[in-house]
């Protein structure tokens, strides 16, 4: 696997997420559901550091008839970015590190009354095989912020600081009946859906208008991103 400048740094915050994100910590009172449609479940940690709102964000999701390479890789894919965001005036891919890490500088739709955000971070993309070899590989997307040349600060824009992960593993019904994986028909799958992001609006914008857009923004993200692999896929061939 190359190595580049970023390759410590993503081997250890991929390995945090892994470590700590499949935890199933929803029975503890620390989640509230902030929203939830059909099998989607979106949860808020109330979390404030010098009066500025870092609500972490869990949501977990089930989606038929994809793969979790699929989901991953449309997450990650520069070239489909603004067929599936909404929230973003633009979105521009300054460097490719290696063939699984990219750096991204992306321009946010203004949340008024707070200042327009922009966010520059590196997104890494890798297969993590299961213990169980019959299991499909899970797949993770990681999107951190870091800094880069070309994505200089432009004021009055703020920059924001995320830190998000998309965990998917992939589930085949009647799994007994394919010899050849390849020919599983789109409807005997089930992708399980893990994302978890924290975001650092990057300078103060008001607690009550934060938790609003976060409360209306991240279901309906999740939801539209979704809906928008189930359509690309359908025709396709499967990506195990
Ligand atoms: O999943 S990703 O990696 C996909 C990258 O294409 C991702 C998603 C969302 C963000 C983000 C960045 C800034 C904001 C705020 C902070 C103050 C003003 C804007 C928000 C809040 C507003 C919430 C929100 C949630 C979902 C979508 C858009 N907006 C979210 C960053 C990365």
């Amino acid at each position: 696997v190359p190595r580049h400048r970023l390759s410590d740094e993503i081997e250890k915050i991929v390995q945090e997420h892994l470590k700590f994100d499949l935890v199933d910590d929803f029975n503890s009172n620390i989640w509230e559901l902030l929203a939830a449609d059909g099998e989607m479940k979106v949860y808020r940690r109330e979390l404030e550091e010098n009066g500025i709102v870092l609500d972490p964000l869990k949501a977990v999701h089930s989606v038929k008839g994809v793969t979790g390479h699929e989901v991953c890789k449309y997450f990650w894919d520069p070239a489909v970015r603004m067929e599936w965001e909404g929230t973003l005036d633009s979105s521009r891919m300054l460097e490719a590190l290696s063939d699984d890490t990219l750096i991204f500088n992306q321009v946010h739709k203004r949340v008024w009354p707070a200042a327009q955000r922009d966010t520059c971070f590196w997104s890494h993309i890798r297969s993590v095989s299961k213990e169980n070899k019959n299991d499909l590989d899970d797949w993770i997307v990681v999107n951190y912020s870091t800094t880069h040349d070309s994505a200089p600060i432009k004021e009055p824009m703020i920059r924001a600081w995320a830190n998000v992960a998309l965990i998917c593993s992939t589930i085949i019904l009647n799994r007994d009946k394919y010899a050849d994986l390849s020919s599983v028909p789109r409807e005997n799958l089930v992708c399980k859906i893990t994302y978890v992001a924290q975001v650092n609006p990057g300078g103060w914008a008001p607690a009550n208008v934060l938790r609003a857009v976060y409360k209306r923004e991240y279901p309906k993200f999740l939801k539209r991103f979704t809906q928008y692999v189930m359509d690309k896929t359908k025709k396709l061939p499967i990506l195990l």
